[in-house]
């Protein structure tokens, strides 16, 4: 997952774009870029680090323009070091277009081929995203009839694109001289909606934080397989145009990337984590009697709604006794384990008083490689814990994502292959309790409210294997796997130095 925003605007968008970022950071921290249109020329910035790295004045001065877009990267394809990975990517042709992603193409390896042998286009990096671009280009190169490009070109190539691409893509590109031009893919996996300023600004984002943050009204998500067009007057058409659409957002979005103040496709986040609380709570009711539990503490940031619902339901107090260093990043979303590892113990501090001599239930939002529940667990013995119990709001991490989540491998998930005995041995404490995959699907469909209008399911696939685009082989997954190359930096590795996404280079 990253963050994706796009704008046509009557007024400059750089200042408005860098805030929408800034509102998405959660979704990305590896690299940030903006592209501004004024006239038919782009203005680009892009390059490693976060948001507030990325862009000084002097860079901020030099987007003019009142259309753009921009994103905030987290990579699934290629390298968190790679620089020319960092997005928006461009291709002069057709008219000129910049382009962001927010997902992973599952056919990328074949299209690539593809792209060289028969269309005669170049990639130059290992993204994705690249290739994404590139078919666009292909496909409105084909079906622009006149000299003039007209919108049902434009839906006519996204027709054709959805036709050729497989996997997850939420997509914002610019067309020069003429718009953003936004579209989903056809089972609606990575989020998307629109809003409207006073003003009359259109705004694309990925979530609807994005759009409240920076004064906009949510006016809808985005359907899965529909393409919308904003022309740079501000008017908005839209069309279908994907042949069997079908609703099926990714649950993890729920139970982890998204912000709680977002609604995606309707179902609130903060919502769902409030009902996975409370499923939870049954769980641990019959595994640990609540008498034997002292005290509920949440694991900040992500697992506090349904550590507080689920203490609630119990009758236990509930502490925040794991104090969060507010200016280290998401460790999940770093790139490379030894990293992720290290950045547990700098984030994260007990307050050994809420610890001493109790039993505590500490509750996550899930359990993947495991690297924050092993640390965390230490953490509570070393405080002086009695006993130290463990529920996770979702359900075991078992399989690999492909869809632009960043766990492509089986073997690198804690769950894969194992029994909870045998991972509750690993993660060291005294009871594991685990939501069940039904449950959270009921729990977060309950969470329904504004804007919702459909809902075909959920991907579900690194919970219990089923892929919802159905074409996924262990082939394919080698192929991502083998694309998610050098994960590691080694200068961090060997220096030993603070390995944060904004570290500043020496
Ligand atoms: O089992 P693991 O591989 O450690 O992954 C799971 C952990 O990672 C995430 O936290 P993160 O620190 O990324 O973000 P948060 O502050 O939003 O909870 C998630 O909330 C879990 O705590
Ligand atoms: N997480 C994502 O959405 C990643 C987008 C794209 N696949 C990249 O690696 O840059
Ligand atoms: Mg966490």
């Amino acid at each position: 997952m990253c963050g994706i925003v796009g704008v046509v605007s009557g007024a400059p968008v750089n200042q408005l774009i860098y805030d929408a970022l800034l509102l998405l950071q959660h979704r990305g921290q590896d690299a940030a870029g903006i592209v501004t249109q004024l006239g038919r020329k782009f203005f680009m910035h892009k390059a490693k680090g976060m948001v507030r790295d990325v862009f000084r004045t002097r860079n901020m001065r030099g987007l003019p323009g009142n259309s753009g877009l921009g994103q905030v990267r987290y990579p699934t394809a290629g390298n968190a070091y790679n620089e020319e990975e960092a997005q928006p990517f461009y291709v002069n042709a057709p008219f000129g277009i910049v382009l962001v992603h927010n997902g992973n193409l599952t056919n990328a390896h074949a299209l690539k081929a593809e792209l060289f042998s028969t269309d005669h286009r170049h990639i130059n990096t290992e993204s994705d995203s690249e290739v994404l671009l590139n078919v666009l280009a292909h496909e409105l190169e084909r079906t622009t009839r006149g000299v003039q490009l007209q919108v049902d070109d434009v839906f006519n190539a996204v027709a054709n694109v959805h036709k050729r691409l497989r996997g997850s893509y939420a997509v914002i590109a610019l067309l020069a001289g003429h718009g953003v031009l936004a579209f989903r893919d056809p089972h609606g996996i990575r989020p998307l909606s629109m809003g409207r300023g006073a003003d009359g600004t259109v705004m694309v984002a990925s979530e609807t934080v994005t759009l409240e943050g920076t004064g906009h009204q949510f006016e809808r998500h985005v359907a899965p397989g529909e393409a919308v067009f904003i022309d740079l007057a501000g008017t908005v058409h839209t069309r279908q145009c994907a042949q069997d659409p079908k609703l099926q957002p990714c649950i993890f979005e729920y139970v982890y990337l998204a912000r709680p103040d977002s609604m995606l496709d309707g179902i609130s986040v903060y919502q769902a984590r409030l009902n996975l609380g409370e499923t939870l709570a049954k769980r641990v009711i019959s595994t640990v009697p609540p008498n034997e539990i002292d005290v509920v503490i949440p694991i900040p940031e992500s697992s506090r709604p349904s550590a507080t619902q689920l203490a609630h339901l119990l009758g236990l107090p509930y502490r925040e006794a794991f104090v969060k260093n507010r200016y280290v990043g998401r460790t999940f979303i770093m790139p490379g384990q030894a990293v992720r590892k290290k950045s547990v113990r700098q984030k994260l501090n007990a307050i050994a008083s809420e610890f001493r001599g109790r039993n505590v239930l500490l509750v996550d939002d899930s359990i993947v490689r495991g690297t924050t529940s092993r640390e965390i667990v230490q953490m509570a013995r070393d405080a002086g814990a009695k006993k130290v119990y463990l529920a996770s709001a979702a359900p075991p991490v078992r399989y690999p994502n492909v869809y632009g989540i960043d766990m492509p491998t089986a073997s690198e998930l804690v769950a894969h292959g194992r029994t909870v005995e045998e991972v509750r041995e690993i993660i060291g404490c005294d009871a594991l309790i685990y939501q069940d995959v039904e449950g959270m699907k009921r729990a977060v469909a309950a969470a329904q409210g504004a804007g919702f209008t459909r809902l075909d399911g959920f991907d579900a696939s690194c919970f219990d294997g089923v892929y919802v685009t159905g074409d996924i082989n262990p082939d394919d997954i080698a192929k991502i796997n083998e694309a998610r190359i050098g994960q590691e930096d080694p200068l961090d590795e060997t220096s030993g130095r603070l390995a944060l996404p904004n570290a500043q280079e020496a």
